[in-house]
């Protein structure tokens, strides 16, 4: 079998990595890799241990028992962990709200990068994209397709409101805020590193984002 296309994609939250990256996969018929629930996996395993996550030592020794699985089918995804589907339970503010303390501890990251590399070196399908916060920079740096989505804040605050009614805009919108200024003491996700295409989709709809990534995906990729 050929090694597979790797496409990768980083940006800020809220961006739309998941939901474009997700699409985008399914048109081109490629795997898809959302990295970042991994580190919501982490997070969620940690408080389910009543390991507090700010203490490192405790939060690398859980992971000698994290047993972690994720599809990388578009159509059919899923997250687990020890064998109990969390798909749904890493999306909770509880965990988003503390995932960047354990996304800043080094081990951590080695640990998970080694595991996401051998996933996409390993995928069925003839590509698969991988999206995250240093996939362009870090895990696939190499990758032929490297993509930087961003939006507005102003875009990606209103996005993200939507998704939550349960929380007010000022709430949605500092926890966004202080994710991003967190996230970038460890990742530079905000700009362009050499060779990696921006997408800004503060001005397009979904369909155009989509596009406008697969166009991209497809021009540096035949
Ligand atoms: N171009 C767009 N126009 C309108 N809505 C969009 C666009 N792109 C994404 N969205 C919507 O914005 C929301 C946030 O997108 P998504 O969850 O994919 O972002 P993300 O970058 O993966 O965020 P995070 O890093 O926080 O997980 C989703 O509801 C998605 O459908
Ligand atoms: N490559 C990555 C991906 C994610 N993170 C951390 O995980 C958090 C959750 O990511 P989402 O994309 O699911 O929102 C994110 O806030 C980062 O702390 C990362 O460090 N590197």
């Amino acid at each position: 079998m050929s090694t597979p296309i790797v496409v990768a994609i980083d940006g800020p939250a809220g961006s739309g990595k998941s939901s474009v990256s997700k699409a985008a996969a399914r048109k081109l018929g490629f795997a898809y890799l959302d990295t970042g629930a991994a580190y919501r996996a982490v997070a969620w395993h940690v408080l389910n241990e009543a390991v507090d996550p700010s203490d490192e030592a405790a939060v690398i020794e859980s992971l000698e028992d994290f047993g972690y699985v994720i599809s990388t089918n578009p159509d059919e995804y899923f997250v687990r962990v020890n064998e109990e589907d969390i798909t749904e339970a890493i999306r909770e503010p509880r965990i988003t709200d503390v995932v960047s303390k354990v996304a800043k501890i080094p081990v951590v990251r080695q640990y998970l990068s080694d595991l996401f590399r051998h996933i996409m070196a390993t995928t069925d399908k003839p590509g698969i994209i991988a999206e995250g916060r240093d996939i362009t920079t870090v895990v696939a740096p190499d990758a032929p397709a490297r993509i930087l989505l961003t939006a507005s804040e102003e875009a990606r605050m209103a996005r993200r409101s939507a998704e939550l009614p349960q929380q007010s805009q000022d709430q949605t919108a500092s926890a966004l805020r202080a994710r991003d200024a967190a996230d970038s003491r460890v990742s530079d996700f905000m700009t362009a590193a050499d060779g990696v295409v921006t997408v800004d989709s503060t001005d397009f709809s979904y369909e155009q984002t989509i596009d406008a990534v697969v166009e991209v995906i497809r021009s540096r990729t035949s």
